[in-house]
């Protein structure tokens, strides 16, 4: 289930063991039974309907206390949860996020610029290892966007101020997927007082015959402090030339950071986020967004490199775009959202591929919730078209599962078929299963009041990015890469798993 060899048995999980299958505690019954649901009807209890009832299992929720140094988004539920999630909403919507357009174009053109570089002068195709490039292009992004501040991660290979930070926020969820036997501790581990035990008790993990916990915990101490000097470099600054100062960054004041202080700023002292709090959060967005689209966007190139013919389909639409409607070398938002293949293409490639291949939960009450897809009863064997969950079950909602089930989404469901789209909508009231899905009926960014917030800011870096290179790279494939079970998926070369994540392409000036 958490092996990094499982993603397969996460796909499958709905055509094999149907739409709510049971799941064995492991460590000789020390763990409890759980549930891995990826049925529509219950998923909409789960995350909508019943949804305080099934709060963020203290398994994440522990692990990303820790990663963030406080309790943002991931790490809360009930009111808190809501709260956050009213200050932070506004700054997310895609009248915003369009915002950041110009910036985003600014800092593509750098990635373009890096990979002219990697080819130098040669006259046939490179070999790079587009992963790196890709993660420093998602880090700008998000941290130029995200809070306004550049980690100077496009424009020099040896500016080395920000390399412990840089190496903690690539490596830090790598290294704690190993420590799922460990992650229902780490809630209660938080929690102890005084808090001079608690230090002294991460203290004491420099010292564990476990590497992957001294790692993790190295990554931990490396990413909080420079947080921290970001954000009271910034307060200092407002408070002292008030919203002048965040005009004057990458992002105009436009980042979510910037709009986050004014909003502050503005908020009755009951509703304000504390400076601790900002910060966690800083680490959240940077870190959630960052972490997902970097391994998306490399995806996604290897999927163009395979695909010679969409590939080139894609480059006409764009520069076909270009020459209508571009504004110098830039689209204009709309005009780069509603390009009609690309928008088939990302859907696609968002539904078949998503980062995260589940969720977790944990329910609070003995509930009843209804199924679009009936169980048997295995004693009686009645057909059933509810199930009873206990309190303090541990539910796995199944992202990746949900998006692949065959009886969801066809016997092709396994496919990469961007087409499909085409047909989706005419299908609907004829057979069409709907999902609680925020985004298109796919569960890649989830459903309901925990759904990523970060949706349209990570469309639009996948989209803008790629009209960005696909005119001027042609994408051809390397050595194969096998993806990964972490807490999102990571690639590593085929045969080559012990040497890091990284993912070669073959790439030439068009
Ligand atoms: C392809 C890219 C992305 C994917 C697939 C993705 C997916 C997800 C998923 C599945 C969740 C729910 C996690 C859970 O409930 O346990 C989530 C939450 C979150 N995401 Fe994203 N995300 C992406 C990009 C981003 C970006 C770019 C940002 C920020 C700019 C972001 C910020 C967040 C935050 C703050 C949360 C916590 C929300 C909450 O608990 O209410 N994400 N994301």
């Amino acid at each position: 289930m958490h092996d990094m060899d499982s993603l397969d048995y996460h796909y499958k999980m709905p055509d094999t063991h149907g739409h709510v299958a049971r799941l064995r505690g492991g460590f000789g019954g020390l763990q409890q039974d759980a549930l891995y649901v990826t049925d529509p009807l219950a998923l909409h209890s789960i995350l909508i309907k019943d949804q305080y009832n099934f709060p963020e299992s203290h398994e994440f929720r522990g692990l990303f206390g820790i990663i963030h140094h406080g309790n943002p988004l991931p790490c809360v539920n009930g009111q808190e949860h809501k709260r956050q999630r009213r200050i932070l909403n506004p700054i997310f919507t895609a009248a915003h996020v369009s915002k950041l357009c110009p910036l985003f174009y600014d800092i593509a053109n750098q990635l373009q610029n890096r990979i002219n570089k990697e080819i130098g002068n040669a006259d046939k195709p490179v070999r790079i290892d587009m992963l790196d490039h890709l993660t420093r292009t998602a880090l700008e992004l998000v941290s130029q966007g995200g809070i306004g501040h550049s980690f100077k991660q496009m424009d020099a290979d040896n500016n080395t101020d920000y390399n412990d930070f840089i190496q903690a926020l690539r490596t830090v969820l790598p290294w704690a997927s190993y420590l799922f036997p460990v992650l229902p501790y780490l809630h209660s581990l938080r929690s102890i007082e005084p808090t001079w035990v608690r230090r002294g008790l991460a203290y004491m993990v420099n010292y564990f015959p476990w590497g992957a916990a001294r790692q993790f915990k190295w990554c931990v101490d490396n990413m909080h402090p420079v947080f921290r000097d970001l954000y009271h470099e910034k307060k200092a600054a407002f408070d002292e030339h008030g919203i002048e100062y965040l005009k004057k960054t990458s992002s105009g004041g436009n980042d979510l950071a910037s709009v986050l202080m004014q909003v502050n700023a503005d908020a009755d002292e009951a509703d304000a986020l504390s400076d601790e709090l900002v910060i966690a959060t800083y680490s959240a967005i940077i870190h959630g967004g960052q972490e997902t689209t970097s391994g998306a966007l490399a995806r996604l190139l290897t999927l163009m490199a395979r695909n010679k013919d969409l590939q080139n389909r894609l480059r006409e639409e764009i520069k076909r775009a270009y020459a209508e409607n571009g504004n110098g070398d830039a689209l204009d938002y709309k005009i780069l959202d509603s390009l009609p293949l690309l928008d088939l293409v990302t859907r696609e490639f968002l539904r078949l591929y998503p980062p995260v291949t589940f969720v977790w939960r944990r329910t609070l009450q003995d509930c009843v919730v209804p199924l679009q897809f009936p169980i048997r009863d295995k004693i009686t064997g009645e057909e059933k078209n509810e199930l009873l969950i206990h309190k303090d079950t541990s539910v796995y909602i199944g992202l990746a599962a949900t998006n692949m089930s065959k009886a969801i989404w066809g016997d092709d469901a396994h496919e990469f078929k961007p087409e499909r789209w085409l047909n989706r909508k005419s299908a609907e009231g004829t057979g069409y299963v709907k999902t609680p899905g925020i985004f298109s009926n796919v569960m890649t960014f989830l459903g309901g009041g925990r759904a990523c917030p970060g949706m349209k800011f990570a469309m639009l870096e996948m989209k803008l990015v790629l009209s960005v290179i696909l005119p001027t790279f042609e994408f051809l494939e390397a050595e194969e890469i096998v993806w990964r079970l972490g807490i999102t998926v990571v690639p590593t070369v085929k045969g080559e798993e012990d040497k890091g994540l990284s993912v070669p392409v073959m790439v030439r000036r068009m």
